[in-house]
This record gives structure tokens, sequence and C-alpha cells, in this order.
């Protein structure tokens, strides 16, 4: 069997609040993704999917765990440039993502520089992104400030494309922008996907998007995995309790701050508590007691 892009093998990032508590944000999550493919990360706020991003993207070190990129652990902490190029974020706030002092054309060059792309090419390969991201050349100038969301956020893809990444993380890429925008980003992702074959983790809290655009979808819970499997197959026969809530919607989207903790004990008992992965059709696993 082909060795997947990326394999992540109990990751755990705990955080030490001032109080003193530990806080279990991502808590051994292991999973794998394939080349070409789109995972979908939902759950409700606060339970780990932007933290689990943020290490993937070797952004912060997690606790425990390891990662191995096409078979090579990555030693935490210890990511080289070559990995950064590999793996990119994109975040739901474009605005802070840039820096204010720099026209699209100077982080675009920035970024094609910090990937050690020949720098004769830049004019050509700058033109080549907005284009490939929709973003007329009239923008190349312009400050994050003088583009529109999404604006802003075709030019925080063409950055990530600038890398020409392997995996793009796309953390909540539509939630700040207009809905009549929404669509146009994710389409162009999908579209991008399908010409440059990246494989994409997609973070979303709208469940349609998530169903539209991802090959498997993965359910999380309080830091854990509850559910993994073909997305038509989770969203049409989903297993675990918790999938089936979020998918009737009976759980809000983005509930309040009280009712975060609340959820893995709605019915007297932790839902989210131990227990093992088991597979319940090919490919489709599901958090059981043990
Ligand atoms: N640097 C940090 N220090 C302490 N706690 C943190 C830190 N970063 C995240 N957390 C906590 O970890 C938990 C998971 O946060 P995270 O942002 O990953 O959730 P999320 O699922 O992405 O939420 P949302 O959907 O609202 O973005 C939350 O309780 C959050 O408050």
């Amino acid at each position: 069997m082909n060795e997947p892009l990326l394999r992540v093998e109990h990751i755990k990032k705990y955080f030490t609040l001032p109080s003193g508590r530990l806080l279990k944000a991502v808590d051994d999550l292991s999973f794998s993704v394939r080349t070409g493919e789109t995972i979908g990360i939902i759950g409700e706020s606060g339970c780990g999917k932007s933290t689990l991003a943020r290490v993937l993207a070797g952004m912060i070190t997690p606790t425990a765990g390891n990662l191995y990129f096409k078979g090579q652990c990555i030693p935490a902490g210890k990511r080289n440039r070559n990995l950064q190029r590999a793996i990119h974020l994109v975040f739901q706030d474009s605005d802070s993502a840039f820096d204010p002092r720099m026209s699209v054309r100077e982080s675009l060059k920035e970024a094609l520089y910090l990937s050690g792309q020949a720098q004769g090419e830049d004019n050509r390969r700058i033109a080549e992104l907005l284009q490939q991201v929709g973003l007329e050349n009239r923008y190349v100038h312009a400050y994050p400030s003088e583009l529109s969301g999404g604006q802003r956020q075709r030019a925080a893809i063409a950055r990530a494309l600038a890398t020409r990444p392997q995996l793009l993380i796309a953390d909540e890429p539509v939630a700040s922008l207009d809905v009549s925008i929404q669509a146009q980003i994710i389409n162009l992702l999908a579209d991008l996907q399908e010409q440059e074959k990246f494989s994409m983790l997609f973070i979303a809290h709208d469940l349609a998007v998530v169903r539209h655009i991802s090959d498997r979808t993965l359910v999380m819970l309080a830091g854990k995995i509850m559910e993994i499997g073909p997305t038509e197959d989770l969203f049409t026969h989903p297993a675990h309790v918790y999938t089936q809530l979020l998918s009737d919607s009976i759980l809000p989207a983005k509930p309040h701050k009280e009712s975060i903790a609340m959820t893995p004990h709605l019915w007297g008992k932790d839902i989210s508590a131990a227990g093992c992965l088991q597979e319940i059709r090919p490919g489709h696993y599901v958090r059981r007691e043990i």
C-alpha cells in the first residue's frame, strides 16, 4: 500500500492554563492524509481544530506524538524549509495573515524567495499566481487594506500556492467572508486542488460545504476523533451519536462558551471519554467505548 502524504500518530497538544489546569486541546489524534485527497474537519468551537492545524503546519510544537511526511519522521520543533514549503496554512482571517506594509507583489515575492524559486522568474510567476486565483493584475501593487475580504483571501491563497504546497490546510477559509463570496472561494480551492493535485485539510463549521468539498470527513470532540470516514457514508449513515447531532444541526455551529464543556456530558456520560476507534465499514472508523 502507498505511504500516505502525512501520517499523524498519537499527537497531543496540552496547554497549561493560568489556573494550573491542563487543557487537552488535541488529545491523542492519529490519522493519515493521502496524496490528493481532501479531509474535512468538523466539530464545535473549541474542540481543537485550529490547534491541530497549527501543530501540523509546524507553528506550535506538540506535547507528544509523531508526524511522518512521506514516511519520514518529522522531529517535533525541527521543521526544515522543505517541509515549510510542503505544508501551508490558510487562515480564516486573511487580514492578519499579511504584513500591512507589504503590497501583494511584495508578499508573493517573499513567498517565492522563501520557497527557493528562481528570482528572475518572479514577475512571470506572480502574474501566473494572480491569474490562478482570479485576482486581476492591477491589484499587484495594492496593500492588504486596499483589498476586499474576498480579494485578500484570493491573495492569501496565491501566496500559499507560491510555495507549491503538497498539503494545504484551510482553517475556516471563508468564515469571515460575505455569503456571496464564500462559494467563489470554495470553488476556487476545489479547482486549484484539481489542477495542482495537493492534499487538503478543510476545517469548517458549515457542514454543507464540508460535504461538498471533502473526500473524507473527520469529526472531533474535546480534542479527540469521534468518527472518520468517507464523506457521503459519514453524512448519510453517521455512526457516532455526536456526528448524528452535528448533522441534524441539533448542536449549534458556534455554541456559547459555556456549552462547549457541556457537550461531552450530554447524556450524563462523557461521550468523548476513553474508547478506541473501530472500523465499522471499509475505511470508516467510529469511537466506541471499550
Ligand atoms: N495558546 C493557547 N493557550 C491556552 N489555551 C489555548 C491556546 N490555544 C487554544 N487554546 C484552547 O484550546 C482549545 C481548542 O482551541 P481551538 O482554537 O483549537 O478550537 P477550534 O475547534 O479551532 O475552535 P473554533 O472552531 O472556535 O476555531 C480551546 O479551549 C482554546 O481555548
